[in-house]
C-alpha cells in the first residue's frame, strides 16, 4: 500500500494499488494553488515523499505548456522547470502562449496531464484559472479538494520574488484570489514544523481517503 520497493522492483502492493487505480479511476484530486515563490513545488514534493511515488502522482499544468513552448522556441525545456531566472526571462510570453491555447480549449492542459497517471492520489501541482478547477471539478466532482499555500510577501521576495507588473497582478497569478473557498490552507513562512504539522493533518486526511477507497467496491 505504502509503494515501498525491494531491489527497485515494484512491491506487490504498490502494484495492486497502481492496478486499482487504473481500474477505478483516482481516489482524490488536490488541486494545488498559490502565488509565485508560496512553495507550491517544494510543498507538493514533501507531500509525495510522505506518500510515495507509487501512491501520489504531481501533475503540473505548466509541464506540457512549457514543454510546447520550449520546442516552438528553440528554448531548454529541462531549465524551463527550474525555480531559475531562465524561467522567469520567458515566464510573461509563456502566460500569453498559453492562454491562448486555454482561450481555444479550456481543458487543453488539464486533459494531457490526467493522461496515462496510474496513481490514485493526484496532486495538480498549478491550479492558476478557475477554468482549471472548473474543469477537474466537472470531470472528477467531489473527488477534488483544493490546497493554497500561503507565504507572506516577505517569505516570497526571500525566495528570489519581486513584483513584476503583467505577471503578479494578472490572471496567472490572481486568478483564484477571489471566489474561491480553499479546503487546505498550508502556511509556508519557513518554519518546518509548523509546516510538518499541517503537512501531516493533511497526510492523515488522504490515507483515511485511501483506505475507504480501498475497501470501496
Ligand atoms: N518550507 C521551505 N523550506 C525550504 N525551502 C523552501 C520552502 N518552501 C519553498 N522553498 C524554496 O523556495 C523556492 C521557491 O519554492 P517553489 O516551491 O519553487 O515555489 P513556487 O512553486 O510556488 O513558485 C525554491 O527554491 C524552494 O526550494
Ligand atoms: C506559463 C506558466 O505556466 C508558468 C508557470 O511556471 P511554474 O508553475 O513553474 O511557476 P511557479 O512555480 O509559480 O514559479 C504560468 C501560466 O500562467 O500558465
Amino acid at each position: 500500500m505504502s509503494g515501498e520497493r525491494s531491489g527497485g522492483v515494484p512491491s506487490v502492493g504498490a502494484f495492486d494499488i497502481t492496478v486499482l487505480a487504473m481500474a477505478k479511476g483516482p481516489c482524490l484530486v488536490l488541486l494545488c494553488s498559490g502565488k509565485r515563490k508560496s512553495g507550491k513545488d517544494y510543498v507538493t514534493d514533501r507531500l509525495r515523499d510522505r506518500l510515495g511515488p507509487d501512491v501520489c502522482a504531481i501533475l503540473r499544468l505548466s509541464g506540457p505548456l512549457k514543454e510546447q513552448y520550449a520546442k516552438d522556441h528553440g528554448l531548454d525545456f529541462q531549465r524551463l522547470l527550474d525555480p531559475s531566472e531562465y524561467k522567469e526571462k520567458y515566464r510573461s510570453d509563456m502566460i500569453r502562449w498559453g492562454e491562448e491555447k486555454r482561450n481555444e480549449d479550456p481543458g487543453f492542459f488539464c486533459r494531457i496531464i490526467v493522461d496515462g497517471a496510474s496513481q490514485p492520489i493526484w496532486i495538480v501541482s498549478d491550479t492558476r484559472r478557475r477554468s482549471d478547477v472548473d474543469w477537474f471539478r466537472s470531470s472528477y466532482g467531489e473527488l477534488t479538494q483544493t490546497v493554497r499555500v500561503q507565504a507572506s510577501e516577505a517569505t516570497r521576495r526571500l525566495r528570489g520574488w519581486a513584483f513584476t507588473p503583467g505577471i503578479d497582478d494578472a490572471e496567472s497569478e490572481c486568478g483564484l484570489d477571489h471566489g474561491m473557498s480553499f479546503d487546505w490552507t498550508i502556511t509556508n513562512d519557513g518554519d518546518s514544523e509548523v509546516l510538518n504539522d499541517q503537512l501531516d493533518t493533511l497526510v492523515d486526511f488522504i490515507k483515511l481517503k485511501l483506505t475507504q477507497w480501498e475497501h470501496a467496491s
